[in-house]
C-alpha cells in the first residue's frame, strides 16, 4: 500500500475513484458531508473565530459549490457570521438542496459579491475538478474582484479556474492563500504555472480505501509525490563503524574553467555536503588552489585547455573507471567537447549538467546516451532541456516532457524548475512537493549537481552494476528533495533574497540532521 501523501491524480482518475466509492454504496451526500466537516475543522483550526468572525463563502453550481455550502452551514453553527454568494442560479440537485437549507437557517444569501467585501476570510467553492471550460463574463468579473481584495482566500480542492491536470488558468482564476486539496493530490498542484495561485497547499484526507485507489492508479502508481520517507530511502545507510573513505563513495567531478570558476567550487561544496568519502575535482591547474579546504585535482599545465580555460581533454593517465560516479558539466564552457565525449564513453554511472548537457546537445545525443552501458542522470533546466530534446517540449506539462525525454534517451531526467520533476526511463515520474523561489539564483543548480553526484557515489559504491540505476534514481529523489528543503530552511532564516549559494550550502547539513531526527520513532 502506497501512503496517500505519495499519490497524485488527474481529474479523470479522481472521477473514476469517486465513481467506485459511489458504486460501492457510499452515498454522494454522505461523502460531501464528511469532506465538508473536515474542511470546516481545518478552517476553525487555522482561522480562529475571534480573529476571523465574518466568513464569505462563494459557491458554484456543482459539488464544489455543494462542499462550500455544507462548510457555510457548519461554520454558521460554530458561531461564525457567514455570508453566501452564488453567482449562478442553477445548481446540481444536491447543491440545490443545501442552498435551500442555508436559506432556511437564515444565513445571509447575498445578491452580489459586494456583500462579502468586508468579510475577514473568503472560501472559494466555485469550481473544482469539474471545471470544463474557461470562466467568462460576470463570474470572471467576480473572480477578478476577489483577487483584488486583501483578505485570505481558502480554495476548496483547487483555486477555481485552474485546470486540474495542467495547472493552467482557464479564462481567469482565484488567487488563493491556501488550497485544500480533497482526498488525493491533484496533478495541477505541482505545476509551475499554478504556483502563484495555489498559496499554501494542504491535503484533506477523507479515507478513500486503498483498494479503490489501486484499482485506478495501479499497485505502484506511476506518478508519485516525493515525501520525506521517500527522500530518506535515498540517503546513504548509516556507516559501518570500521568503514573508510573509499568505502563510502568516490566522486569524480569534472567542472570549471578560468571563466566559470565558481560553478566548479559550488558543485564541489555540494558534493562535500553529501557526505561522500572522496571527491576528486578535476579542474584546470589555475583553479587548483581551492578555498574552503576542498580537495581538488588540478590538472597540470601540460593538459590542453579550451579558450575559456576549461580542461579540453582529460589526461589518458586518468583511470575514469576507478570512480564510483562521474559528474560533469558545471562551468565547463562549450569547448570542452572531447572531455565530455570521454566521460560519456566511460562505462560508469554518469551525471551530466549544464555545459555537459549543452555539449551533449551538439553531438548526436540520443545514440550517444543509448550506447552507454552504465546509467545516466541528466539535470537540465528548461533551456537546456529544449536544446537537448527538441520537439519533446510539446506535452502540456513538465512531467510528461520529462517522461518522454527519459523514455527517448534511456536516461533518468531531472527537469529542474520551481517544482522539479524526475522521470525514469521505465515511465515512473516523481514530483517535488514544495520548494522556494529563493533557489532561483545562479549557482543553486551547481550545488545540486554536486549533491546528487555525492549521494549517487555513496549509493553506488560496493553495489553490483545492476543496482546502479536504482542508486542514481534514489540519489536524485533524495537530493532534489533535500536541496529544496534546505532552500526553504535558509529562506525562513535569511528571507528569499538572502539565500545566496553559500547560505544554501550552510543549510544542507542542518536540514539533513533535522530530517534524520524526524525519522526517529
Ligand atoms: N472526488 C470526490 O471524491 C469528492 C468530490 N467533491 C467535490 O466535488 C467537486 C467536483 O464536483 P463537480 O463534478 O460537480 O464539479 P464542479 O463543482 O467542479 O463544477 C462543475 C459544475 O460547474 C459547471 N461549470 C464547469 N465549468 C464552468 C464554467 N467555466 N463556467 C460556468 N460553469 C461551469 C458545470 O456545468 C457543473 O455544473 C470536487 O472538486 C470536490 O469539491 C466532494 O463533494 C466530495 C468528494
Ligand atoms: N522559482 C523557483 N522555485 C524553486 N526552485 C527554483 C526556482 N527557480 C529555480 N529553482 C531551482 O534552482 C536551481 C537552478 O538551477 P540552474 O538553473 O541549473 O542554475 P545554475 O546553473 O545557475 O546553478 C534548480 O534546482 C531549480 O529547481
Ligand atoms: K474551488
Amino acid at each position: 500500500m502506497v501512503p496517500i501523501q505519495q499519490c497524485v491524480v488527474t481529474a479523470e482518475q479522481m472521477r473514476q475513484i469517486e465513481g467506485r466509492l459511489f458504486a460501492a454504496g457510499m452515498p454522494v451526500a454522505a461523502l460531501m458531508e464528511k469532506v465538508a466537516q473536515r474542511i470546516t475543522t481545518w478552517l476553525e483550526d487555522h482561522f480562529d473565530l475571534r480573529i476571523y468572525p465574518r466568513i464569505g463563502v462563494v459557491a458554484g453550481p456543482g459539488h464544489n459549490g455543494g462542499d462550500a455550502l455544507v462548510v457555510a452551514r457548519e461554520l454558521h453553527s460554530r458561531g461564525y457570521d457567514v455570508r453566501v454568494y452564488a453567482p449562478l442560479a442553477k445548481f446540481k440537485d444536491l447543491t440545490q438542496a443545501h442552498a435551500e437549507y442555508i436559506k432556511h437557517l437564515g444565513i445571509l444569501w447575498a445578491e452580489s459579491l459586494a456583500a462579502l467585501a468586508d468579510c475577514d476570510l473568503l472560501v472559494d467553492g466555485l469550481f473544482g475538478f469539474g471545471l470544463e471550460r474557461p470562466i467568462e463574463g460576470a463570474i470572471a468579473t467576480d473572480v477578478e474582484q476577489i483577487n483584488q481584495w486583501s483578505q485570505p482566500v481558502v480554495s476548496i480542492d483547487l483555486p477555481s479556474g485552474l485546470h486540474t491536470d495542467s495547472g493552467n488558468v482557464l479564462g481567469t482564476a482565484i488567487r488563493a492563500s491556501h488550497t485544500l486539496c480533497l482526498g488525493l493530490w491533484k496533478r495541477g498542484c505541482f505545476q509551475d504555472s499554478a504556483l502563484p495561485l495555489l498559496g499554501r497547499v494542504h491535503l484533506i484526507d477523507f479515507d478513500i480505501p486503498w483498494s479503490d485507489i489501486e484499482a485506478v492508479l495501479g499497485q505502484r502508481p506511476q506518478v508519485g509525490r516525493i515525501t520525506a520517507a521517500i527522500a530518506r530511502e535515498g540517503l546513504p545507510l548509516p556507516r559501518l563503524a570500521n568503514t573508510h573513505k573509499y568505502r563510502v563513495g568516490h566522486l569524480l567531478l569534472v567542472a570549471g574553467s578560468q571563466t566559470y570558476s565558481g560553478a566548479a567550487l559550488l558543485a564541489g561544496l555540494g558534493a562535500r555536503a553529501s557526505g561522500v568519502g572522496m571527491v576528486t575535482l578535476a579542474v584546470p591547474a589555475s583553479l587548483k588552489a581551492s578555498p574552503d579546504g576542498l580537495p581538488t585535482r588540478g590538472l597540470d599545465d601540460s593538459v590542453p585547455r579550451t579558450p575559456d580555460g576549461a580542461i579540453a581533454q582529460l589526461p589518458d593517465s586518468m583511470d575514469l573507471e576507478s570512480y564510483d560516479v562521474i559528474a560533469c558539466g558545471p562551468g565547463l564552457s562549450l569547448a570542452a567537447n572531447a572531455c565530455v565525449q570521454r566521460v560519456i564513453a566511460t562505462p560508469s554511472p554518469l551525471l551530466l549538467d549544464a555545459d555537459g548537457l549543452n555539449i551533449l546537445a551538439t553531438l548526436t545525443p540520443i545514440p550517444a546516451l543509448k550506447q552507454r552501458s552504465a546509467p545516466t542522470l541528466l539535470t537540465p533546466h528548461p533551456g537546456e532541456f529544449k536544446r537537448l530534446f527538441k520537439g519533446l517540449e510539446a506535452p502540456d506539462w513538465p512531467g510528461s516532457q520529462a517522461q518522454a525525454a527519459a523514455h527517448y534517451s534511456q536516461a533518468i531526467v531531472v527537469l529542474k524548475g520551481a517544482r522539479t520533476v524526475i522521470a525514469h526511463p521505465r515511465g515512473h515520474l516523481w514530483l517535488t512537493p514544495d520548494s522556494t523561489p529563493a533557489l532561483a539564483r545562479g549557482g543553486s543548480g551547481d550545488i545540486l549537481t554536486g549533491l546528487l553526484g555525492g549521494l549517487a557515489a555513496q549509493k553506488v559504491v560496493g553495489g553490483a552494476a545492476a543496482s546502479h540505476d536504482l542508486a542514481l534514481m534514489n540519489a536524485a529523489l533524495s537530493g532534489v528533495w533535500w536541496h529544496a528543503q534546505a532552500g526553504r530552511a535558509a529562506a525562513a532564516v535569511h528571507s528569499e533574497l538572502g539565500v545566496d549559494p553559500l547560505t544554501l550550502l550552510h543549510h544542507l547539513t542542518p536540514t539533513l540532521v533535522r530530517e534524520m531526527a524526524d525519522a526517529q520513532p
